[in-house]
């Protein structure tokens, strides 16, 4: 909306949007433009001769008796045809001199962004491997957009002057022959134009169903090893069936409009005909001769008609794509974003998002970098939840050990996080991204989970370490980021004595222990900044299992999930979640020595009690209602620092453990006859 002064509320010196912009660059060739309507009305000469030229043929010519005549009419339809065919000749060229400027200015847009984007810090230091691929991929966009502002140029163009020239030689032949062919032209005309915002946002809603199958199908391949390992095949293909259904009844959404675009077309295009042949009596009692009557026919079928279609068939799908195209070269996302941000083609190099930390490890736009809220979860409709009611936040960069009894639901939780199940209910987002539908993918970039079982595949060792890393671009791993990852875990004596990263492995002939070395090498390498490892080093010995630890939690910009077999994984992390149904708490290692009868069984049967908590731990034990009123929580909850009680929990099952920020412990809950460690 403008504002008094003649701006734009909110945009003020910002850049014009993209059909702004098409304006001004039509303005800016107008000259083009005269040159191609000059062209055109060769082609409208054509038109009119058409249909003109052969009425008089037979009325004048061989219904008169004069063959001559006949011939000479036809002969000058015929020298129109040729006419036209040079005209369109001309309409190319000029064509030419309006779409080339598009495309270059396209471009030019393109790669000034692109460039610009390398230098802002949006690519890693250096690597300019992704800033190629995505100037490659829009440029390419840049021709659709090209070629398809050209066809609707083209046919748009064409329409008019074929309908100025038939509706000029329908009224020179005899006027009232419009009363009978205009109005279902008009009415045809209108209902198409009605349909063409509908069915644009339809195609735009296919399009995107379409590519979120895509993206979904491209995850689920390059990640089945992962989804194997975790036992989600179920879910992976229920996600995968939700977006093919979801395509499908975007389809059948946009066959519904098709076909009142088929109406619209019968009833401008099909109906003149009709109501010509019905009216035809009528017609030729009113002075209309023979030769009017099908020279009139002659226009609507080999002119209109024709022109009609291809133009409904024109703005209809061309003109929905080079909306799309349109807006994401507009919008300057070199991921090829608008429509399709949510992954559609989108690379991981330039992607908008999170920024490259320097290690080309993706660092956490958000804190916390995962957050569980009300989450429930059970394998299947009547089973009992395994997780009910479960808020959790993790602080990017925080370390969290997970334990609990065999079977509680550690790596259920841990299939959570990583987006392999879908809670029954809640939500659970990694570095702020919903884990599970429209930002699933990006949610996916931005977590590595290592099973217990560790894939080892054969072939070199250095593509078993690059596997999760991107090719090129910011994350892409060089020889000695290799070699280093592999010092950091504790894979380095394996690596010597391979012969380094490019020898071969052979699965069958590593140990167990070695293989979860090379799956935490492989995670340690991949650039995403959430690290969930699920008993992953189960098969290393404590040292070598201190080791690997020690470097994810050292690893720039990491947030560490353990779900931890040994009480030292525990002690090593900054809070520790104890799950245990109803009873899950979390807290320090020390704090819950001392509060939970679990944990001290488990650290117990782990072999020893551990340390103890240093001093400034403390521990609320909240009871039933204590949660409103306990001092510690109150004035946090009050100044909406972190959520605290959520009376609104699903059922009486829902507890609440928070994790803040490292160094302070913040958590309460919706207690019941349940309980929750907080401390700070
Ligand atoms: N794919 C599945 N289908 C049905 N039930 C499952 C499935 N996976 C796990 N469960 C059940 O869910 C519950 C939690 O299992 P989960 O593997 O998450 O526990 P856990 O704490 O990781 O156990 P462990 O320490 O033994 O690995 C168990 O009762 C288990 O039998």
């Amino acid at each position: 909306m403008p504002d008094k002064k003649g701006g734009r509320i909110g945009v003020r010196g910002a850049r014009p949007g993209p059909y702004a912009e098409g304006i001004r660059f039509l303005r800016e060739r107008r000259r083009v433009l005269w040159r191609l309507a000059a062209w055109s009305v060769l082609e409208s000469g054509q038109t009119f001769l058409s249909g003109y030229a052969l009425a008089r043929a037979l009325d004048d010519g061989f219904l008169a008796g004069d063959r001559g005549i006949g011939l000479a009419w036809l002969g000058l339809a015929v020298l129109a045809v040729a006419l036209g065919a040079y005209g369109t000749g001309r309409v190319y060229r000029a064509m030419a001199a309006l779409v080339e400027p598009l495309r270059d200015a396209l471009v030019r847009r393109v790669v000034t962004h692109a460039v610009g984007g390398a230098g802002g810090g949006r690519t890693e230091g250096g690597r300019g491997g992704g800033g190629t691929t995505a100037v490659s991929r829009l440029t390419h966009q840049v021709e659709i957009a090209r070629d398809t502002f050209a066809g609707l140029v083209m046919v748009s163009r064409s329409f008019v002057f074929v309908a100025a020239g038939a509706l000029v030689g329908l009224f020179s032949l005899a006027p009232v022959l419009l009363l009978v062919v205009l109005p279902p032209l008009v009415l045809g005309l209108a209902l198409f134009l009605a349909t063409l915002r509908p069915m644009a946002r339809r195609q735009e809603a296919f399009l995107e169903a379409d590519e979120n199958i895509a993206e979904t199908l491209g995850a689920v391949a390059s990640g089945l090893r992962d989804i194997t390992a975790a036992g989600a095949e179920e879910p992976v293909g229920a996600d995968a069936g939700d977006r093919i259904d979801a395509e499908y009844r975007a389809a059948r959404a946009l066959a519904r409009w098709g076909v009142v675009r088929v109406v619209a077309i019968g009833v401008g295009g099909r109906l003149p005909v009709v109501l010509l042949l019905v009216a035809a009596p009528w017609l030729l009692g009113r002075g209309v001769t023979t030769g009017a009557l099908v020279g009139a026919l002659a226009y609507l079928q080999q002119s209109l008609l024709p022109a009609l279609q291809s133009l409904m068939q024109a703005l209809g799908t061309g003109g929905s794509r080079l909306a799309v195209v349109v807006r994401r070269l507009a919008g300057t996302a070199p991921d090829g974003g608008g429509a399709a941000s949510d992954g559609g083609g989108a690379g991981p190099a330039l992607a908008p998002g999170p920024a490259a930390v320097p290690d080309g490890t993706v660092a956490c736009p958000t804190t916390p970098a995962v957050e569980l809220r009300a989450v429930t979860f059970a394998y299947g409709d009547r089973a009992a939840p395994v997780v009910e009611g479960l808020d959790i936040d993790v602080p990017a960069g925080g370390h969290l050990a997970v334990v609990g009894p065999s079977g509680i639901g550690k790596s259920t939780l841990a299939g959570l996080i990583a987006g392999l199940l879908e809670p029954r209910s809640g939500e659970v987002r990694v570095c702020g991204e919903p884990v599970r539908g429209s930002g699933a993918v990006r949610a996916a970039a931005l977590r590595v989970l290592i099973p217990q079982e560790a894939y080892v595949f054969s072939g070199a060792l250095a593509d078993n370490l690059r596997y999760l890393c991107p090719q090129a671009g910011p994350g892409a791993r060089t020889d000695a980021e290799l070699t280093a990852a592999a010092e950091a875990v504790g894979l380095d004596v394996l690596l010597s004595r391979l012969g380094g990263p490019y020898a071969d492995v052979d699965p069958g002939a590593l140990s167990a222990g070695e293989r979860q070395l090379i799956a935490l090498a492989r995670a340690y390498l991949s650039p995403a900044p959430v690290v969930l490892l699920d008993e992953a080093t189960c098969h290393l010995d404590p040292a070598a299992e201190a080791r690997a630890e020690r470097a994810f939690a050292r690893r720039p910009g990491t947030t560490l999930i353990v779900i931890a077999h040994r009480v030292s994984s525990a002690r090593r992390a900054e809070r520790v979640l104890v799950m245990d149904g109803r009873q899950t708490v979390c807290g320090r290692h020390a704090e819950l020595l001392e509060r939970s009868p679990l944990y001290r069984d488990l650290a117990g049967s782990w072999g020893g009690p551990g340390s103890s908590g240093g001093p400034g731990d403390s521990v609320h034990l909240l009871g039933a209602g204590a949660g409103a009123s306990d001092p510690a929580l109150a004035p946090r909850d009050a100044d909406g620092v972190h959520p605290v009680a959520r009376p609104g929990l699903p059922g009486d099952g829902g507890h609440v453990v928070a994790y803040g920020p490292v160094g302070q412990m913040q958590a309460a809950g919706d207690l019941g006859d349940r309980g929750a460690f907080g401390g700070q």
